[in-house]
């Protein structure tokens, strides 16, 4: 039988997805079956460590969040993943997943700190480790949060599991001719102004020579292929 492609990842699961068909918040459903696929991989013995993004309940720079002021309102983003991050640890604990929820923010009656020390001991213990509250910094993202914990973990990739397939030319939810790159380095995503990651998080990944794997968490098995090796999403490399 083939072996995984990787030891170690970094996982950025969407909070957007989360809400399934909904029109915010968890999907019961949704979240079941993307931890199942998380539970897969796992079971293959890749150290997973993930970090959710909180778009399922709320963004700082979200309508719903005009004319406050924006570090109030990224706090709120931050703690919106908090509420993911204990879903899915809940989620993993009823699939027999022994998972560690830790926060970038202090809120230690919930959960606990993040310590990168402890964090890489869970993760040798074969625990999965949920980042929660992004980098803790306001006027972030959490896809700069998986850069940056993606780094600190000397992670071998960033897997970006999200709406879409791939990096497209454009936005494919705007623009019905946009096409999928099957590669692209980081300089070339960056200077084109892709919006499937911020900025931030490509220039983060390209300096510390970390790739990234964008595909869709909603595709059946998309998350086991790509831990496989093969053929699916768009490559961001150096
Ligand atoms: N060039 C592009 N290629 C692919 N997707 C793009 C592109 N430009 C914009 N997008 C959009 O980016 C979205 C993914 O990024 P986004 O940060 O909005 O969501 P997420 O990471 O899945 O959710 P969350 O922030 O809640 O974790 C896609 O759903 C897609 O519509
Ligand atoms: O490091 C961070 C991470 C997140 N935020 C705020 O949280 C929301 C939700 O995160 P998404 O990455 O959009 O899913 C984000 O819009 C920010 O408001 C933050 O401030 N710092």
């Amino acid at each position: 039988m083939s072996k995984p492609a990787y030891k170690r990842v970094l996982l950025k699961l969407s909070g957007e997805a989360l809400m399934g068909d909904d029109p915010y918040g968890i999907n019961r459903a949704t979240i079941e079956r993307m931890v199942a696929d998380v539970a897969e991989v796992a079971n293959l013995g890749v150290e997973l460590a993930v970090v959710i993004g909180g778009g399922n309940i709320f963004r700082g720079v979200a309508p719903g969040a005009q004319g406050m002021d924006r570090a109030t309102a990224d706090y709120m983003g931050m703690l919106a993943t908090v509420m993911n991050a204990l879903a899915l640890a809940d989620a993993m604990r009823h699939v027999g997943i022994v998972a560690r929820v830790m926060s970038a923010i202090a809120i230690e009656q919930v959960v606990e700190p993040y310590v990168r020390p402890k964090a890489l001991q869970y993760l040798e213990e074969g625990k999965v480790v949920v980042f929660a509250a992004g980098t803790g910094n306001p006027f972030f993202t959490t896809d700069t949060a998986a850069a940056l914990r993606g780094s600190e973990i000397s992670a071998e990739i960033v897997l970006k599991a999200t709406k879409v397939d791939g990096v497209y030319t454009a936005d494919p939810k705007k623009d019905p001719n946009a096409t999928r790159y099957e590669s692209i380095t980081f300089d070339e995503a960056i200077s084109k102004h892709l919006q499937v990651m911020d900025a931030t998080a490509f220039a983060l990944c390209r300096d510390q020579k970390l790739p990234i794997k964008v595909f869709s968490i909603v595709k059946p098995g998309a998350l086991k292929r790509v831990i496989m090796g093969e053929d699916e999403g768009t490559l961001v490399h150096v």
